[in-house]
């Protein structure tokens, strides 16, 4: 097997890299400035450094995206589904052909290790290839009604101009979730990245036009005014569907904003997982598997594992290996090769996971790990664990986002449940056990859109993806993720037997 040496991360390679990404707004399949010409800065969060300027959308640059995305509605959704997943499908090669690229701007933008970049461009790209599948398989039916008098034909359509708001913790993985079953279906978008990271999907779309996609199926409109750039578009009777990923607050008033034109609306927003270990679990096994529900991207993750309920016969040794492995976990620049924990996104952010954690110790739970920011440059935060922490207490209902684990304890299957459930938030779960009939009670017990048995890590671009409660409405991925996308229609048709 020939192995191929990955490019050394010089900052050579990183200013060629950058020097790549378009810095316009993407309207019409035309690279342009913003109509004010404003430009906004976007930083490295492990040193500070401005890594590019790029231009800054308002509202008359929104207007035009949402313009170009309605004049190019009925034609694109007239291209055969066949084309649509071509496409997709080029867009997958071509993301994997560049996959180096994407993995470096996402650590450059966001932080995280080079290695874990290199995970999302894997799954990011999978969404690509998973709906270019999928395009083709939009079905309806057609049936006899039930007095056999008439016949009922039921169809699939694109809604329509959607407008994709993306957070930064995942640049690539979350545009490629919703715009490739947005193409798939025949919907036109208006793309509008997450301002924190907005490099990634600069260079998606790129990558999208060069796949092939029409000018105005894809509009791309970074901006530092989010409310003002996109609110307007959500009153715009145009627009037919707003799919949205990010936190429950925001959310929450996009909801309302949308009620206004009764718009359609995908909403995958914050998360609280509870991580269950009972006493008969492979305790090994649940520790790797909170490594990874927690340490991914540094726990800025939807689905981290924000609440360690451990049976309390298994508490103190569950702790002490959990602990052991994340202090081999070393803080540093995600382009250094020994970096598995990369910075923080931003200052706010490490100061809250540090409010949080300051917030537990004075309410009696132990540090066993960790416990503060790490000293110097970026927004790094020391791989923490709380142990002996009291419900009630706020770093069990506020998401963390950060590398922090507080681990509470329980007695009986009743309490577990209780605990895992008490939460606004419904998004995934995560239960370790040896014995699959209780597995399977958990999964009928908690309420989650999503479970993990005996495993860290669940998202794959095959399942739907989604949660319940404050953790928002509608799937992504999987089967369902297109039906997002497609309204229902339904045709009656009189007798064709009938004189
Ligand atoms: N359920 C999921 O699939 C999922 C996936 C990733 C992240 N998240 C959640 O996202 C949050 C972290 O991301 P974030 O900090 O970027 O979230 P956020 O809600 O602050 O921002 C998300 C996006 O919304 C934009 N935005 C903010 N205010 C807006 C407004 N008034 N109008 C229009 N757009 C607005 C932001 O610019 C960004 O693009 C966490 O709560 C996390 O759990 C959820
Ligand atoms: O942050 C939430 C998204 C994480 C994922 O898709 O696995």
């Amino acid at each position: 097997m020939t192995v191929t040496a990955l490019p050394a991360v010089t900052a050579e390679r990183e200013s060629e890299l950058l020097a790549s990404v378009p810095t316009g707004l993407l309207i019409n399949g035309e690279w342009r400035p913003a109509a004010s010409g404003k430009t906004f800065e976007v930083e490295d969060p492990a040193t500070g450094k401005v890594l590019l300027s790029i231009a800054d959308a308002g509202p008359e640059d929104g207007a035009a995206a949402l313009d170009a995305a309605a004049a190019a509605q009925e034609s694109w959704a007239n291209v055969p589904p066949r084309e649509r997943g071509e496409i997709l499908r080029r867009a997958f090669e071509l993301v994997t052909e560049r996959a180096e690229d994407f993995a470096l701007l996402m650590t450059l933008e966001m932080g995280k290790p080079l290695a874990e970049a290199r995970g999302e461009v894997t799954y990011g790209a999978e969404f690509l290839r998973w709906f270019s599948e999928e395009a083709v398989r939009a079905f309806g039916r057609y049936s006899v009604s039930p007095d056999g008098k008439s016949r009922l034909l039921v169809t699939k359509k694109p809604v329509g101009p959607c407008l994709l708001i993306t957070p930064w913790n995942f640049p690539l993985a979350m545009a490629t979730r919703k715009v490739a079953p947005a193409v798939a279906a025949g919907c036109t978008m208006v793309l509008k990245s997450a301002n924190l990271t907005p490099l990634t999907s600069q260079l998606f779309a790129s990558v999208m036009m060069e796949a092939g996609l029409p000018a105005g199926v894809l509009n791309v409109i970074p901006t530092s005014t989010a409310g003002a750039t996109t609110g307007p578009l959500i009153k715009d009777s145009r627009l037919r569907k707003l799919s949205f990923t990010g936190s429950t607050e925001v959310g929450r008033r996009l909801l309302s904003d949308a009620s206004e034109t009764v718009l359609r609306t995908s909403m995958e927003l914050g998360g609280n997982a509870p991580f269950v270990v009972f006493e008969d679990a492979d305790l090994d096994a649940a520790v790797a598997g909170a490594m990874l529900a927690k340490l991914r991207n540094m726990g800025e993750a939807c689905t981290a594992a924000n609440r360690f309920i451990v049976h309390e016969s298994v508490a103190d040794e569950f702790a002490e290996k959990f602990a052991a492995r994340m202090a081999e976990m070393t803080t540093a620049r995600g382009t250094e090769e020994n970096s598995k924990v990369g910075p923080l996104i931003d200052a706010k952010s490490r100061n809250k996971v540090h409010e949080l954690v300051s917030d537990a110790v004075a309410s009696g739970a132990r540090a066993v790990l960790g416990g503060a920011p790490v000293d110097g440059p970026g927004y790094f935060y020391q791989p923490t664990i709380l142990a002996g922490v009291a419900e009630g207490t706020r770093i069990l209902s506020e998401e963390i986002f950060g590398p922090v684990a507080p681990i509470t304890t329980f007695g009986t299957e009743e309490e577990a449940i209780r605990l895992a459930n008490n939460t606004e938030y419904g998004l995934v779960a995560y239960v370790f056990t040896r014995d699959l009939n209780r597995g399977l009670r958990m999964g009928e017990k908690l309420e989650t859109g999503m479970l993990g048995l005996n495993a860290g890590v669940i998202s794959n671009a095959a399942a739907p993806f989604g949660g319940v409660k404050q953790s928002g409405l509608g799937r992504e991925g999987g089967l369902e993720g297109i039906e997002e996308y497609l309204y229902t229609q339904y045709i009656g048709i009189a007798d064709p037997y009938a004189g």
